[in-house]
């Protein structure tokens, strides 16, 4: 891992209204590693990911990618600098195949030439267990699969900072463990990830390191054992899943 950081937010904040959702939030990601994000319902962990990409604009502070400032950059731009991400829903065009997503992605995320789009798509879905899939149209796969397509839509535009979030809610344990050996390949090509998740299992078999959040403020950040020890956290996280 290099000592630069790929991205550093400094002092973040975000309020909608008198609600503070992102409290004076600081934090580095390295190049190379997984940086697991955990916080209770309503902590504000998506909108951390709302303010990484773009979708959202911090009311202060300062976010920086790759020793550049992109606070002021829009979601594209953002993308196109290598920031990808999934969502929380799936949000694939429900209408067109697996294949045309991958590829819509490729081009308008990725910025990338048609051709070469369609290499990505086709090397996206072999990566991403797809490829069986490729002509069915987006909207009629199982919740894995629209889950595993949220994860290539994201691949497609060739992230160096691959942003994913609650990737694997809602699967099964054995559904769940092929994400997770998934993006276990995806750590070994080097890509560096965020991953916010509730299953706070499969987190932990992949992740170097854990930033907790809590009403919107950092709770707490290290490594996933001492992390999981910490006193406060085993407060916050009483009841949840670990
Ligand atoms: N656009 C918005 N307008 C007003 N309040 C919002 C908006 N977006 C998020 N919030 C509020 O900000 C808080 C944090 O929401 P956020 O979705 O970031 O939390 P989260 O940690 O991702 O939650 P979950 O684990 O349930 O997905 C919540 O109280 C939410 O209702």
């Amino acid at each position: 891992m290099s000592s630069t950081p790929l991205l550093t937010l400094e002092a973040v904040s975000k309020r909608y209204g008198a609600l503070t959702v992102t409290d004076n939030i600081s934090l580095s990601v390295h190049r190379g590693e997984t940086l697991g994000i955990l916080g209770p319902n309503g902590a504000g962990k998506t909108t951390l990911f709302n303010l990484i990409s773009g979708d959202v604009r911090a009311d202060a502070g300062r976010i920086a990618y790759e020793d550049r400032d992109i606070t002021a950059l829009k979601p594209h731009q953002r993308c196109r600098a290598g920031i990808g991400r999934s969502y929380q829903v799936p949000q694939p065009f429900g209408h067109m195949s697996v294949f045309e997503n991958l590829v819509t992605a490729a081009c308008f995320g990725g910025q990338q030439p048609e051709k070469e789009a369609w290499h990505t798509a086709v090397e996206v879905l072999e990566k991403t267990g797809l490829k069986v899939h490729a002509n069915q149209p987006a909207g009629g796969l199982t919740l894995l699969n629209r889950k595993r397509l949220e994860l290539a839509r994201a691949l497609a535009t060739r992230p160096s900072l691959l942003l994913l979030d609650e990737i694997a809610g809602g699967l099964t344990e054995h559904e769940a463990q092929e994400l997770v050996d998934e993006l276990r390949r995806i750590k070994a090509e080097g890509v560096t990830m965020v991953w916010i998740e509730h299953v706070v299992h499969a987190l932990l078999s992949i992740a170097d390191r854990l930033f907790v959040i809590n009403f919107g403020a950092k709770l707490a950040e290290g490594l996933p054992q001492d992390v999981m020890n910490d006193p406060e956290v085993q407060r916050v996280y009483m009841g949840m899943e670990a």
